[in-house]
C-alpha cells in the first residue's frame, strides 16, 4: 500500500525525498497568496501543524508576476492587511505593489510559513474509507514528480484570479501585432507611439489604458457592454470605506443610490464617452454577479481629454486592424486582453466527502 505515515516529519511534510505519500498532521492549505498566508499565520499561532502547497516558485505570485509595475492597492490599507500583523505605519493609504509584496514576505517570514513551492495541486479527493483527504500534486520541474498528501483538513486558498480569461475573438489568431493578456503587461514603455487596443473596461482595462497613455501610447479601450465607475475617494474618504459604513445602517439599494449620486457629481455623465452604467447598482452587481466596480484613479480624465478612446465591441480582427460592431475598422499595432481572470477551482478536481 502506498500510504506512508511519516512520524519523523513531525507533521510538517518535510523530508520527502523519494516518497510519494506524505501524511500531514493538520490541514493542507492550497495557495501561498494573501489568504493562504493568513490561514498559515493563524494556524501557527494555535500551534497547529500544516503544509502550504504553492504551484509558483514564490509567495503571492499574482502580485509578483502577473501585475503591472505601477499597480497600487485600490482599497485602503486597513482593508487589505492580514490578521495579526498590520501594515507598517510608514506605508501610504494605498500601498504600492513593491510595498505590498514586501509586507507579505515579512509576514511569511515572521510566522515562519515555508510553502512547498512548485507543487501544483491536480486533485483533492475525500476518501470516505479512511476519512481523509488525498491531495495529489505534480512538481512543476522537468521531472514532474507526483506526491500525494494525506490530511484530515483541506483549505483551498487559490483566489479568484488564478487563471487568465482569454476569449476566442474572431480573427485574433490572424492579427500580426503583439497580443498579450493584461496579466503579462508590465508598463507602457514598450508601447510608446503605438495604437493599442485594450479589450475590457474593468479595473485592469482602465488602469492599463491610463498607464499606456502616460507612456505616450494611444489606447483604444473596448467597452462592449456597461460598467460602473466610481471615484476611488469621496470627500477625502475611500468610496469602499464609505460604502461599508453606510451598509451598516441603510439597505444596499439605498447605498447604491448614494454612491451613484456622488459618482455623478464627481465624475459627471460618462455615457457620452461610450461608458454606459449597468441597470443594477454597483453593490448589487458585486453581490449578485461578483463584478467589481471600477475605482477611478485617473483614466476618466484621460477619456474626457480624448487621450483614451472608448470603442464598442469587436467583430473581427485582421492582420493589422480590427473591425468593431459599429462597422468602423481601425488600424492597431498591439492588443492587450484585459478580459479578466477566474478561479482555478474548476481546473482542480476537488471532490468533497459524502456523508
Ligand atoms: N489596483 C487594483 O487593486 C486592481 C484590482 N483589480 C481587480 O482584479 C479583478 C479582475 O479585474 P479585471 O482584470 O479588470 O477583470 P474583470 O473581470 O473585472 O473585467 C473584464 C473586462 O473584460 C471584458 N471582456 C471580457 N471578454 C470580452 C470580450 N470578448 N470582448 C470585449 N470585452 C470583454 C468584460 O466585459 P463584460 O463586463 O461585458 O463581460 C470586462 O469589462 C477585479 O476584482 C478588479 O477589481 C484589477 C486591476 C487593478
Ligand atoms: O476591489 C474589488 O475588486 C472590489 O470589488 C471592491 C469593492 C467591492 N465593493 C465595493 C464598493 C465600493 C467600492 C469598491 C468596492
Amino acid at each position: 500500500m502506498d500510504l506512508m505515515f511519516n512520524p519523523s516529519s513531525s507533521g510538517n511534510g518535510e523530508d520527502l525525498s523519494s516518497r510519494r505519500s506524505v501524511w500531514v498532521n493538520g490541514p493542507v492549505v492550497v495557495g501561498a497568496g494573501p489568504s493562504g498566508l493568513a490561514v498559515g499565520a493563524c494556524l501557527k499561532e494555535q500551534g497547529v501543524p500544516f503544509v502550504v502547497l504553492e504551484r509558483a516558485d514564490c509567495i503571492a505570485s499574482l502580485w509578483q508576476n502577473r501585475t503591472y509595475d505601477r499597480v497600487k492597492l485600490h482599497l485602503p490599507k486597513q482593508f487589505c492587511q492580514l490578521p495579526k500583523m498590520p501594515f507598517p505605519d510608514s506605508f501610504p493609504e494605498y500601498p504600492t505593489k513593491r510595498q505590498f509584496i514586501e509586507y507579505l514576505e515579512s509576514y511569511a517570514m515572521h510566522f515562519e510559513i515555508n510553502p512547498h513551492f512548485n507543487e501544483c495541486v491536480q486533485s483533492a479527493k475525500y476518501d470516505n474509507t479512511f476519512d481523509l483527504w488525498r491531495v495529489k500534486t505534480v512538481d512543476q520541474g522537468p521531472a514532474g514528480r507526483e506526491i500525494e498528501y494525506l490530511c484530515r483538513w483541506l483549505v483551498v486558498a487559490t483566489g479568484e484570479n488564478a487563471e487568465c480569461v482569454v476569449p476566442d475573438i474572431d480573427g485574433l489568431a490572424h492579427f500580426g501585432g503583439k497580443v498579450i493578456h493584461s496579466s503579462e503587461y508590465k508598463s507602457g514603455d514598450s508601447f510608446r507611439g503605438q495604437k493599442v487596443l485594450v479589450v475590457g473596461c474593468g479595473n485592469s482595462g482602465m488602469e492599463v489604458s491610463l498607464d499606456l497613455s502616460n507612456h505616450d501610447a494611444q489606447p483604444f479601450m473596448v467597452c462592449r457592454n456597461s460598467v460602473h465607475i466610481l471615484p476611488r475617494d469621496i470627500m477625502g474618504k475611500s468610496t469602499f470605506e464609505l460604502a461599508m459604513l453606510l451598509m451598516k445602517w441603510i439597505p444596499l439599494w439605498l447605498v447604491d443610490k448614494i454612491l451613484l449620486f456622488f459618482a455623478w457629481v464627481i465624475l459627471g455623465d460618462m455615457q457620452k464617452y461610450g461608458l454606459k452604467r449597468p441597470n443594477p447598482g454597483p453593490l448589487e452587481l458585486k453581490n449578485e454577479q461578483g463584478k467589481s466596480p471600477v475605482l477611478d484613479i485617473g483614466a476618466l480624465a484621460k477619456i474626457r481629454s480624448g487621450d483614451i478612446n472608448v470603442v464598442p465591441g469587436i467583430k473581427t480582427f485582421y492582420a493589422s486592424s480590427v473591425e468593431l460592431v459599429d462597422g468602423v475598422t481601425m488600424e492597431v499595432d498591439s492588443v492587450i486582453l484585459a478580459t479578466g481572470k477566474v478561479s482555478s477551482l474548476t481546473r482542480m478536481d476537488i471532490r468533497k466527502p459524502h456523508f
